[in-house]
């Protein structure tokens, strides 16, 4: 196991939701400070392309799914928009869930008009689904497009959701994406670094980013400007489109044994597979983020030994 780590807790959570905030953390990263983030938020994000198609197993089709993996699987938790943990969550209540507050889809291309994506939900609706359903909501998500002529809007509304959400114990993650006109390579390193170093200005637990590229580098590398930028907020990469479950379990690796990730966010290397594949691609990935499993520790159980 990696080691259980202590829980700085941040100075705008009131004494009153101490307890709760340190509760939802510990729950998300099993207690290791790393977070296993399912991310499930792809059916506004990409419409029905990431769920049906070629290559793309049948149980995908079905929003079930993603619930059914985030039950079996071994996950920290699952992201997705409130409407969706509303219809499903009471057959699924094990589950730890955080409400990913903004969404957009892609049909508008960056081409036309530079994205914004404004809050669909607000914190203080989470609240009290949480508070009426029960269910285990540990925390929130917002997408900030950092370059985009709107991104002043999305600064603002990612800035109060933090600063709420933590009001009420629940942790935050921020995704932020580099992107619009003024963005001329929405994975340069250096401005991966600033997107981190921004969620840490707004004072968010976890910032998630695309991870960086540049030719001829090693990508983890590439990352340690990014975590070291983040500070005190966590820094996860998206898992990107489906790739061999080696390639991804060594990349996952290296994020975090090289470039100081703090776990991972991924959303079509676990979902656009069958049940089972689903379920022993999450024990993998979690023997990496949770346990510190070397990459051999973590293929014996994608084969499921
Ligand atoms: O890349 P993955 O692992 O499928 O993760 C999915 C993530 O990608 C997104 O769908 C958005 O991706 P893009 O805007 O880059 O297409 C996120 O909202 C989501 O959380």
């Amino acid at each position: 196991m990696s080691s259980q780590v202590s829980i700085s807790v941040p100075a705008d959570v009131p004494e009153t939701a101490r307890e709760t905030y340190i509760q939802n953390l510990t729950t998300i990263t099993h207690g290791t400070g790393r977070l296993m983030l399912f991310a499930g938020d792809q059916k506004i994000e990409h419409l029905n392309d990431d769920f049906y198609g070629e290559n793309i197993p049948a149980d995908d089709a079905d929003p079930e799914h993603l619930f059914r993996v985030a039950k079996q699987g071994r996950i920290g938790v699952f992201a997705t928009q409130i409407g969706l943990v509303a219809r499903y969550g009471s057959d699924y209540p094990e589950v730890p869930y955080l409400v990913k507050l903004n969404s957009k889809t892609h049909l508008v291309k960056t081409a036309q008009k530079d994205p914004v994506s404004p809050l669909l939900t607000t914190v203080e609706q989470v609240v009290r689904f949480r508070d009426q359903s029960g269910l285990k909501i540990a925390g929130v998500g917002y997408t900030i497009y950092l370059g985009s002529e709107f991104e002043d809007r999305m600064l603002k509304e990612a800035a109060e959701v933090v600063n709420e959400a933590h009001q009420h114990g629940l942790i935050t993650v921020l995704w932020i994406y580099p992107r619009g006109a003024a963005v001329k390579d929405e994975k340069d390193p250096h401005l991966i670094a600033g997107a981190t170093g921004v969620a840490a200005c707004l004072g968010s637990d976890f910032v998630k980013v695309n991870a960086p590229k540049k030719d001829g580098a090693s990508a983890a590398d590439l990352l340690k400007e990014a975590t070291l930028a983040a500070g005190r907020t966590s820094v996860v990469c998206a898992g990107g489109s489906s790739v061999d479950e080696e390639t991804f379990l060594r990349q996952l690796y290296d994020q975090i044994h090289t470039g100081g990730a703090h776990g991972n966010a991924t959303g079509r290397n676990l979902h656009q597979k069958s049940l089972g594949e689903a379920v022993r691609m999450c024990n993998a990935i979690s023997a990496i983020t949770l346990d510190d499993a070397s990459v051999e520790d973590a293929l014996a159980l994608l084969k499921g030994n």
